[in-house]
């Protein structure tokens, strides 16, 4: 792959939008190719990611390059413009599964070590963890966020408003945190006066000292953080919270954040599975270990395990899980039909996409009788958990929130070189023993330490000096542009917090701030009163650190429009280059499900729609491109007439889906360019195919329909079968015939 001035990368990630990809880039390659863009493709998928990894082990016809390395080393370059699609972020659950299936389809790729013994299996390990959690993002967001509802899809939302549950002031759900013994009550943080290298390191009671990262290298001006969660205090806690719902009647839920916290949240995840399955745990502890059981993969991993065993001692085994239930409260169900349970798998309830689903369901989750029920929703760890509650508390006291009229909010986030918790899965540790936890530099000088205990996690957090003053300059923009306050969610009782103020008011100095309304707020303060304005129509901007950009790029569109899918999600890389994120959200594994069973994919493309538009209009601004120009504008104008005529993917099998809604996207593109007048040769090569496409609407519509309802086979979930995927997902030959035309 070579990025030229006219290349957009387009990358290939997993599950619905990898499906939804197959149909959308023989589109955008018809437009783009007459304006004299290259898309290229890049396949950053799961199985690519391990497949590359493990290229040492294949035969040559199955290689395949580090296509994220490659991007990686992109991000760098200020021509760059890639247009990304959420990929999987992988537990290990997730990626023993699609280890399996390219082990099964020939490939000749090592197991996973779940429990390494010797040399060689420890180094497979590593190169596993590599792939584990969120490895894509971090690596491409080398730059800020600014994700946003665009104007013509909140005019939508308003005009076709979602569904939206009920709040009753009576509802039982609430959130329940730590009030101790977590990261937020152990923090220590500093702003580094110059550049240093320094090592984590833990002096046990013993006296020995264990290295457990050898290098971090520090800059001037950088802000760090220490932080651990007491194993104690968290154990304690959710034993306290599980009697507390089983007392009180009400259904316990679990939000962690397991695939992009890939360290710290499995344990967190892990000691909840031990604590409710106690009994059974305690009674075949040593059972379990012989199996090599990782709690931290859920019960799934219990399952697995024990597949293996004797009918009689297996049904033993299951039986006394079972038992465990009459002890606990109810839990919340992510199947209810199938009996897997929020603590079956760390990737089944994601924190971000989780807590809002609940929000606009009334505050209810699903429970084994497959009714909605209220929640005990615990966030262990307390420093964001709280402004869930805040809405909460708001929903109770106004009711649900109504898309007709609510405001919208804008995000613009800290996210740059791997900024904060998110960037510190490397620096994150189960800690061995008891004993002092201590970040050191290269001289010896003790920068910071905090008494720890074993089994505690304790991490180091970092956030460079250049991504922060980015951050603000990217908030004054918005501000300036959208003409909305800004809202800065920082908490001076957070030391992180307090250092990052004073860099915020120190970096606003250097703007002309007039006419701007520029706050900072707690997040608590931030969440009441953004939410005031949001019931009064009223917008606002939050700026938030890397967690925040994360929970409230979920959460406020979610209530506004029903999904972060139809966000526009700009990083502006900070070396010049543009990435162009698609959605707000993730990649929809239950969609498969139903296009592989039902032929229909409701993945809704929208987002692609939209950073396409930026991506062309990059592509146009940086190099004068004028007929990426005006693809960009008439991509736009196009996805404005989706949106009027309510053309988004339906649900429902049988209805227009994902295929549907990108044929209509590519009618109303052709035409808007071929009832533009600015540039002939766009026009004139684009009436023949607005031409084919308004003629054959019924047609295609039709040949788009009348394949659904049916089971078909991809071919593989992990890496399906390209072909086979092209196949399902281009099924009308009179469309595919006018694109072709189109290309020449
Ligand atoms: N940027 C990234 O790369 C991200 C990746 N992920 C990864 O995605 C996977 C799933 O995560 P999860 O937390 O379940 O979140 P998802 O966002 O994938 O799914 C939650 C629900 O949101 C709806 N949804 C999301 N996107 C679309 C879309 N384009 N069109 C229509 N509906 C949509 C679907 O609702 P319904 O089923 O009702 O249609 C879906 O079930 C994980 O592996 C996670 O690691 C998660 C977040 C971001
Ligand atoms: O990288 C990930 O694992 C998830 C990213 C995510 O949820 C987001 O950026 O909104
Ligand atoms: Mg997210």
């Amino acid at each position: 792959m070579t990025a030229s001035k006219s290349t957009i990368i387009y990358t290939l990630t997993d599950e619905a939008p990898l499906l939804a990809t197959a149909s959308f880039l023989p589109i955008i390659r018809t437009f783009a190719a007459q304006a004299g863009i290259d898309v290229v493709q890049s396949d950053i998928s799961v199985a690519a990611r391990i497949l590359g990894e493990f290229s040492d082990n294949l035969k040559p016809e199955q290689k395949v390059p580090d296509n994220l390395a490659e991007l990686g080393r992109l991000t760098q370059n200020p021509d760059t413009n890639i247009i990304k699609l959420p990929n999987i972020s992988a537990s290990v659950p997730q990626l023993v599964a699609a280890i399996r299936e390219l082990q099964a389809g020939g490939y000749n790729i090592p197991d996973f070590p779940e429990d390494p013994k010797t040399d060689e299996e420890k180094a497979i390990l590593k190169r596993y963890s590599k792939i584990i959690g969120s490895a894509v993002n971090p690596v491409l967001r080398e730059g800020n966020s600014d994700r946003r509802a665009p104007a013509a899809v909140k005019r939508f939302a308003r005009k076709h408003p979602h569904s939206m549950s009920k709040w009753s002031p009576a509802s039982r759900t609430h959130v329940s945190h730590m009030h101790g013994g977590d990261f937020y009550a152990s923090e220590k943080c500093m702003t580094l006066s110059k550049a240093c290298d320094v090592k984590m390191e833990l002096v046990t009671k013993a006296g020995e000292t264990i290295v457990l990262k050898n290098k971090v290298s520090l800059l001037q001006g950088e802000i760090i953080d220490s932080m651990f969660m007491s194993k104690k205090a968290l154990c304690a806690f959710y034993e306290e919270q599980m009697e507390d719902a089983r007392e009180t009647g009400v259904m316990l839920s679990l939000h962690v954040k397991a695939t992009m916290m890939k360290v710290s949240h499995p344990i967190v995840f892990g000691h909840a599975v031990k604590i409710f399955y106690k009994d059974a745990f305690a009674k075949h502890g040593k059972l379990f270990e012989e199996l090599g059981v990782n709690a931290n993969n859920g019960l799934s991993s219990v399952y697995d395990k024990i597949a293996t065993l004797p009918e009689s001692k297996r049904d033993e085994v299951i039986k006394d899980l079972h038992a465990c239930h009459e002890h606990r409260p109810e839990l919340a169900m992510v199947d209810s039909a199938k009996g897997i349970s929020n603590l079956h798998a760390p990737n089944d309830v994601i924190v971000d996409a989780s807590m809002p689903a609940m929000i606009r369901l009334g505050g209810k989750m699903w429970g084994a009788d497959g009714r909605p029920k209220d929640t005990k929703a615990v966030i262990p760890e307390s420093t964001f958990a709280r402004i869930y509650q805040e809405m909460i508390n708001f929903c109770k006291t106004n009711g649900a929130f109504n898309p007709t009229t609510m405001g919208t909010v804008p995000n613009v986030g800290l996210m740059a070189q791997k900024a904060e918790e998110y960037g510190s899965h490397d620096k994150t540790f189960e800690v061995p023993a008891d004993g002092v936890a201590r970040i050191v530099d290269f001289d010896g000088n003790v920068l910071l330490e905090q008494n720890v205990e074993e089994g505690d996690i304790w991490r180091m957090c970092q956030v460079k000096d250049e991504p922060i003053r980015d951050w603000v300059k990217l908030a004054v923009n918005r501000a300036r542009l959208s003409g909305m306050p800004a809202v800065f969610w920082l908490d001076e009782y957070r030391p992180h917090e307090a250092e990052l103020i004073k860099k915020v008011k120190t970096y606003l100095k250097d703007y002309d701030l007039t006419g701007l309304d520029i706050q900072i707020m707690s997040q608590v303060r931030a969440m009441r009163y953004t939410l005031e304005r949001v019931i009064r129509g009223k917008d606002t901007i939050s700026v938030t650190g890397n967690i925040l950009r994360d929970y409230l790029t979920d959460l406020f569109p979610i209530m506004e429009l029903g999904t972060s899918a139809k966000m526009l999600s700009i990083v502006p890389l900070m070396a010049g280059g543009g990435m162009f994120e698609t959605g707000a959200g993730g990649s929809a594994p239950k969609h498969v499900k139903q296009l592989v069973e039902e032929n229909h994919l409701r993945w809704d493309s929208l987002g692609e729609f939209l950073a396409l538009a930026v991506s062309l209009e990059d592509v146009g601004i940086k190099t004068g491109n004028n007929k990426a120009k005006i693809l960009a504008k008439t991509l736009d104008d196009a996805t404005g007439k989706l949106l009027d005529n309510n053309q988004s993917p339906s649900p429902r099998t049988g209805e227009l889906d994902n295929r549907g809604s990108q044929f209509y996207l590519s009618l109303y593109w052709a035409q808007a360019l071929a009832a533009q007048t600015e540039d002939a040769e766009l026009q004139a090569h684009f009436a023949p195919l607005a031409k084919a496409l308004t003629e054959n609407e019924q047609k295609i519509a039709a040949e788009l329909k009348d394949v659904q309802g049916k089971a078909v086979d991809i071919g593989g979930y992990f890496l399906p079968d390209p072909k086979k995927v092209e196949a399902i997902m281009c099924p009308s030959a009179t469309f595919n015939a006018a694109l072709s035309a189109a290309r020449g």
